[in-house]
């Protein structure tokens, strides 16, 4: 299988990550687990802004956190001089907590509530990408009570489908995001956003969706952009500073994916800008992108512990591993493929064709689909590889499962950055009403 950054086979024959053994590091911390590559991260941070210093334009590389969201990683992207694109209060708190630089923060989402309107203006981040008008309304006036100005996107809605899973397309028309070009309301945003007191509009946003390859639908994008942009001056008399790009590059999860690399991309995407903004005569703006998963994907790995199996003769053999759905939703939700090797026997042969299965009580809950393996034991550890983005991220608490813990290794060292979620932590907001409770029973009451 495929090994991406740091990973390698060592002289045990057991999988290396960042120089650390990973059945010691299932050991150490247990399983399921989910391993991130540091180095690999910076790697992939450091190749999208020196791709972007060799164009010479003025940029912001903005990590789209909702990939993978924790105070570490927040940390990791400040460190790089990377922006931050956060969707939720819970993400924002997460970079403040982590004493991200508020003025690189970008807060999108198509329902921001008042309260988190409140607490980004509070915490004076870079800009709101606003998603609708209900939004330009609520965010002008709550500006204007608290006496600011705020910067402001808006995220445009290109009318683009491009090839990819049609759960994570967002660029076409009919999409909950943005301000839909063909019917004019992004026209009609600009006018509103230009004429707020309290709102400083600083340009458009366009996000085509994720895990792509081609560059077709990013070129046609900043086609739309660029057009609109010159409809807007024409029309409004308003240049727009800043076009934010969005993100959706794709990483190579299983044979076959074909990305490009990240300088490729970055390449092929600014010349397009240029190309439409020079041909417009249209003031080059600065030009924010905001990846996520080619930041952290394939930097990830999960680590499970192999239990039961079940073989129907010519059928099929489940191996079945103590997490699952609950800890990468992806391969159930979207048909998402990875690839996977026995951890502890990395130079064992494949021997036969399995479906991995997970814990969960639910037929669906499978994470890969005729993976060639050795014979696996119970006890063996599986390692299924580029699970750092939209796995963490999206794990539940679906049967009551815990979630897992999160460990970075770098240069053999691994240290902790989420704990494994406790019973009392998982219990935490369960409350028995009085009216509940077996009054002077012991019942129930001693099990940890
Ligand atoms: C607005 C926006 N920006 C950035 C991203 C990050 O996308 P990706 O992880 O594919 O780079 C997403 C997710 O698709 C998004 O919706
Ligand atoms: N959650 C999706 C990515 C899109 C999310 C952002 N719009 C995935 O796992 O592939």
């Amino acid at each position: 299988m495929y090994l991406h950054g740091t990973s390698r086979i060592n002289e045990a024959g057991r999988l290396e990550i960042g120089g650390c053994d990973t059945v010691e590091l299932a050991n150490r911390f247990g399983t399921p687990l989910y391993i991130m590559d540091e180095a690999l991260i910076r790697q992939k941070s450091r190749e999208y802004i020196e791709a972007f210093r060799k164009t010479g334009m003025r940029f912001q590389v903005a990590y789209a956190s909702k990939a993978f969201c924790v105070m570490a990683m927040c940390r990791l992207a400040a460190e790089e001089g990377l922006s931050l694109d956060v969707v939720s209060d819970g993400e924002l708190l997460t970079a403040m907590r982590a004493g991200f630089p508020p003025e690189r923060i970008h807060f999108h989402g198509n329902n921001k509530s008042p309260d988190e309107i409140a607490m980004g203006i509070d915490a004076g981040i870079g800009c709101f990408v606003a998603d609708n008008f209900v939004e330009l309304e609520m965010l002008d006036a709550i500006a204007a009570e608290k006496g600011a100005v705020v910067k402001v996107l808006l995220r445009i809605t290109p009318g683009i489908e491009v090839h990819t899973h049609e759960f994570i397309t967002t660029g076409q028309e009919d999409s909950k995001f943005g301000f839909d070009l063909g019917s004019g309301a992004a026209m009609k945003a600009v006018e509103i956003a230009a004429g707020k007191a309290n709102l400083e509009l600083l340009g458009v946003h366009s996000h085509i969706g994720s895990q792509i390859f081609e560059m077709e639908g990013f070129r046609a994008a900043a086609e739309k952009v660029a057009k609109f942009a010159s409809e807007a001056r024409d029309k409004l008399n308003v240049v727009f500073p800043v076009i934010n790009m969005g993100g959706g590059f794709g990483i190579r999860y299983v044979e076959g994916d074909t990305p490009l690399q990240v300088e490729e991309y970055v390449r092929v995407l600014t010349d397009a800008i240029k190309n439409e903004f020079a041909s417009a005569q249209y003031p080059m703006p600065e030009v924010w992108i905001e990846p996520g998963r080619s930041l952290v994907g394939d930097a990830g790995w999960t680590l499970y512990t192999i239990g039961t199996q079940k073989e129907i003769p010519g059928v099929n053999k489940y191996v079945a591993v103590d997490g699952g759905m609950s800890d990468n939703i992806r391969p159930a939700l979207y048909g998402a493929q990875h690839e996977a090797m026995l951890a502890n026997r990395a130079n064992d042969l494949p021997e036969e064709k399995v479906t991995i299965a997970g814990k969960a009580c639910e037929s669906g809950d499978k994470l890969i689909f005729d993976l060639m393996l050795p014979k696996a034991q119970p006890g063996d550890i599986l390692a299924v590889s580029c699970t750092g983005a939209y796995s963490f991220a999206m794990s539940s608490n679906y049967n009551r499962i815990r979630r897992p813990a999160v460990v970075f290794v770098a240069d053999g060292q691994a240290d902790l950055v989420v704990k494994r979620e406790s019973h009392d932590h998982m219990l935490a907001n369960d409350v028995l009403p009085e009216r509940f409770q077996v009054k002077g029973s012991q019942e129930g009451a001693a099990i940890r």
